[in-house]
């Protein structure tokens, strides 16, 4: 069954007050979304709604596929080798890809066998990064995906989303930079309506 990720008529609220109200938006295999307003509009309240972290106080989000989820913590153990933390996960996704290749897909193969710990800001985002693609999920709900990367990750980044949605991966995206992301969406919070 191909991956489809919607949300019909949704509201969030939070410390009693409503973020977003009534957004509706559907993402079909191959589609992206990228999720845009200032700070503390509910950029990141949005994407823990799609991941089922936080309820909506209104509406309703209808998934089909399995989710990764990329947030400002990277979920990695510290203290394992970057390959064996992925490994951890791998064994617990149910139909994980080979981690080599998310490696590949970051630059971080040479890093394989460095403690998470000693990565460096951006390197520890590429990590989060591979951990999403090797996931093997269809949905990938990245929370600043771009934060803390230069120019050459960030290529990288939108390469691996591309591929990702080529092979009928669906991305939402909240990022307050730049993404070349083809044909996404546009959710701006915040916006008259
Ligand atoms: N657990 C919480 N309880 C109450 N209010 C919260 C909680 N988490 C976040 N908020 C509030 O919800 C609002 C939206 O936060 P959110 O993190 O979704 O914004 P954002 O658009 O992602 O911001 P940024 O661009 O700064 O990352 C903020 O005003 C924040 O203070």
């Amino acid at each position: 069954m191909s991956a489809a990720l919607a949300f019909d008529a949704v509201s969030c609220a939070r410390g009693g007050r409503m973020l977003f109200a009534d957004l509706s938006f559907a993402l079909r295999a191959g589609a992206a979304a990228v999720v845009v307003g200032a700070n503390g509009i509910g950029k990141s309240s949005l994407v823990r709604v799609a991941a089922g972290l936080l309820p909506p106080a209104a509406g309703t989000v209808a998934i089909t596929g399995n989710r990764a989820l990329l947030t400002e913590d990277n979920a990695l153990d510290p203290e394992l080798p970057l390959a064996r933390a992925l490994g951890f996960w791998a064994a617990i996704d149910g139909r994980p890809l080979p981690i080599a290749a998310a490696l590949a897909a970051f630059d971080l193969t040479a890093l394989a066998p460095v403690p998470v710990r000693l990565l460096s800001t951006g390197q520890r985002k590429r990590a989060g990064l591979a951990r999403v693609a090797a996931s093997g999920a269809p949905i990938w709900l990245l929370d600043e995906p771009a934060n803390g990367l230069d120019q050459r990750a960030t290529t990288l980044l939108e390469a691996a989303i591309a591929q990702h949605r080529a092979a009928g991966g669906i991305a939402l995206v909240a990022t307050h930079l730049p993404l070349a992301l083809p044909g996404a969406h546009r959710i701006v919070l915040g916006a008259a309506a």
